[in-house]
């Protein structure tokens, strides 16, 4: 489940560290302070840590420059193999948010750029699953694109549509973006408190904490 846009990486794997760098003017504004937006996740994790939708493994790189105990999942084979070749001591898996070996410990759960590969109820189900998991004050910390309204997505994609950047339209039209008040009420559903930073003119960093049983 999720998995649907996961092909579309076969291609992508060939030229993502160039579009994360501002080669494709198209993604530019998604990606501008790529590497900031990367280390203040980073920054948020405490050890053990999950990664779920590695990439070319950016953010991994910045989880070990850390010292942290990192766990990679990403479903994409061609960027598996990307990676295992720039990190070659990276525990790195076939798995996904949603399904991933059972015995894998975690106090932090982190993905930046990919968990809109999920509906919104993929999403609940997701944080349900990682409130299971993790012990109290436990943390997903999140970097992705989401809107402060409909209102607000759909002005941004018509602003895009304006300039022409019809690859960018379709994907914004194609995937999960959400808004924040629907994020925010999926994660406080699943019983995490949040706190959502906004980074760049896409991208919002979601700091979530597991409460205790008790709501504290
Ligand atoms: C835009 S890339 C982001 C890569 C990296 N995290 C970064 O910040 O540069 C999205 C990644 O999420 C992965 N992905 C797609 N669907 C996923 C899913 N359901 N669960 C986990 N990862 C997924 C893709 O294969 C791809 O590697």
């Amino acid at each position: 489940m999720g998995r649907e846009f996961v092909e579309i990486f076969d291609e992508w794997v060939h030229t993502y560290d160039d579009s994360v760098y501002g080669k494709d003017k198209e993604y530019e504004d998604v990606f501008v302070k790529y590497d900031e937006i990367l280390q203040a996740v980073a920054d948020l994790a405490i050890s053990p840590v999950v990664e779920f939708g590695v990439g070319t493994g950016n953010l991994t790189e910045k989880l070990l420059a850390r010292g942290l105990q990192v766990t990679g999942i990403e479903p994409n084979e061609a960027m598996r193999q990307v990676t295992a070749e720039k990190l070659p001591d990276l525990t790195l898996v076939d798995g996904d948010f949603l399904q991933f070996d059972d015995k894998i410990e975690a106090k932090t759960f982190v993905s930046t750029y990919a968990f809109h590969h999920l509906t919104d109820e993929e999403k609940a189900q997701a944080f349900r699953l990682y409130a299971e998991k993790l012990p109290a004050g436990g943390k997903v910390v999140f970097a992705d694109t989401v809107f402060e309204s409909l209102q607000a997505k759909q002005q941004k994609v018509d602003f895009e549509a304006s300039r022409g950047y019809v690859n960018l339209v379709e994907d914004l039209n194609r995937e999960y973006y959400t808004t924040l008040p629907a994020m925010k009420e999926l994660i406080e559903a699943a019983g995490f408190s949040v706190e959502f930073t906004q980074l760049n003119g896409y991208v919002w960093l979601i700091n979530a904490t597991k409460k205790s049983e008790s709501g504290r």
